[in-house]
């Protein structure tokens, strides 16, 4: 069989990074012909990985882009909505492989998330399907999480409340988290240093240099995160919705391969804090039946392979239901998990994902894989 040859647009980035990462521990590079390609560097010298390509090519030549069986981009919104159209105007067949959210609710786009919905690739694959396109990383996470009561029919409704990671917006909103950090302890370290100093003193100094933060300091998230959250992320939608809520309902129900007369309404308050690069979300399920709690626990548990789940204590809550502990891994874990005062249908649960892993690189390289093996 020819080798597949597989264009990769956005490598360099924050998610192409952390993607690269992933393809290269699990050695897919073995089975492609990677085609690397630059938006600010064409002509340039491609990275370790290439095989026989290896220079860079130009990300906004067509022809070149043509070439390729299969291209993945983590480029950004942007840079698909330029050359996404113009490749199929062009006439290309290929598989479009990408982590920007503009094609995601196109009819001839499916959200890739294989652990949860296998089926409804499938069958698009079968159908002639072509876009394969990344979920929201919130969304993504919390179906890692908690799909299985999704694929068991249990959930009437669903409504989270997110505790969104800094790296959400990108590179430099992590960077702009660190320094206001600093800037804050900075601001208080001598009285820091001293234990017999007032706390009054060291809270009244702290909220004076947050709310002085410069436009320079804010320049990203446009207010102080540190010591402090966001509850807006992403565009207002009007009506009190963020567009950051507004996919948690309708990237759900897309992924799940339920249209609008079997939606289940999903809905919630999507907030940014301090944390680096893990989403969080407390969850309150409404089932359509009274499940016991022990039987809920061994779905989840036993829904995929990176799902974990986390018995609802005090020591294993704050071992393993942090950013802290879920950072740089594919471990899904879901916990405090217990039936709520409302009423024995009433489910609460806590999970986190690893935002750029299953909430970004991950699902894109499971897809390419999907389509080496078709
Ligand atoms: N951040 C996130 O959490 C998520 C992002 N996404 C999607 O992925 C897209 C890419 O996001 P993200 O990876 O955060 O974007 P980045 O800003 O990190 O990277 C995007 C591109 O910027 C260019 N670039 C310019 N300067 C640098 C630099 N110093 N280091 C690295 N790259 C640089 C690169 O293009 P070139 O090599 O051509 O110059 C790179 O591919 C988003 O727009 C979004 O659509 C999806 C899910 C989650
Ligand atoms: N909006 C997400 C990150 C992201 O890129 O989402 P999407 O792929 O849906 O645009 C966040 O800020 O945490």
């Amino acid at each position: 069989m020819a080798t597949t040859l597989v264009g990769l647009v956005g490598w360099r980035g924050m998610v192409g990074s952390v993607l690269m990462d992933r393809m290269q521990q699990e050695n897919d590079f073995a089975l492609i012909e990677p085609v690397f390609f630059s938006t600010s560097n064409a002509g340039g010298k491609a990275p370790a990985m290439a095989k026989n390509e290896t220079v860079l090519k130009d990300a906004f030549d067509i022809d070149e882009l043509k070439r390729c069986d299969i291209i993945i981009t983590a480029q950004g919104g942007d840079y698909t909505t330029e050359v996404f159209p113009k490749l199929r105007a062009a006439g290309w067949k290929g598989h479009w492989i990408d982590a920007a959210s503009t094609l995601r609710m196109k009819d001839d786009a499916v959200i890739v998330l294989d652990p949860v919905n296998l089926p409804v690739i499938k069958n698009a694959l079968a159908n002639g399907g072509r876009n394969w396109i990344g979920g929201n990383c919130t969304v993504s996470c919390m179906l890692m999480g908690v799909g299985a009561l999704y694929k068991a029919g249990l959930v009437e409704w669903m409504t989270s409340m997110t505790y969104q990671a800094a790296s959400g917006g990108g590179a430099q909103h992590m960077r702009e988290l660190l320094k206001q950090f600093g800037t804050l302890n900075a601001e208080v370290r001598d009285l820091l240093d001293d234990p017999k100093s007032a706390i009054l003193e060291i809270d009244r100094k702290i909220i004076g240099r947050q709310r002085a933060m410069s436009a320079d300091e804010t320049a990203n998230f446009g207010v102080p995160l540190g010591g402090s959250l966001i509850p807006w992320i992403d565009k207002d939608l009007g009506g009190g919705v963020s567009r950051e809520e507004w996919k948690g309902g309708a990237e759900t129900n897309k992924i799940l391969g339920l249209d609008a007369a079997a939606a289940i309404p999903v809905d919630g308050f999507c907030v940014r804090i301090g944390a680096m690069r893990c989403h969080s979300q407390a969850l309150t399920f409404k089932l359509k039946k009274d499940v016991p709690l022990a039987d809920i626990e061994a779905m989840i548990a036993n829904d995929n392979a990176w799902v974990k789940l986390v018995p609802n204590t005090r020591e294993d809550t704050m071992r393993d239901l942090t950013p802290v502990a879920v950072t740089g891994t594919l471990t899904i874990p879901v916990g405090r998990l217990r039936k709520l005062a409302m009423g024995p249908e009433y489910l609460g649960a806590f999970t986190i994902g690893d935002q750029l892993l299953w909430g970004a690189a991950e699902p894109l390289r499971r897809m390419l894989r999907i389509l080496l093996e078709a």
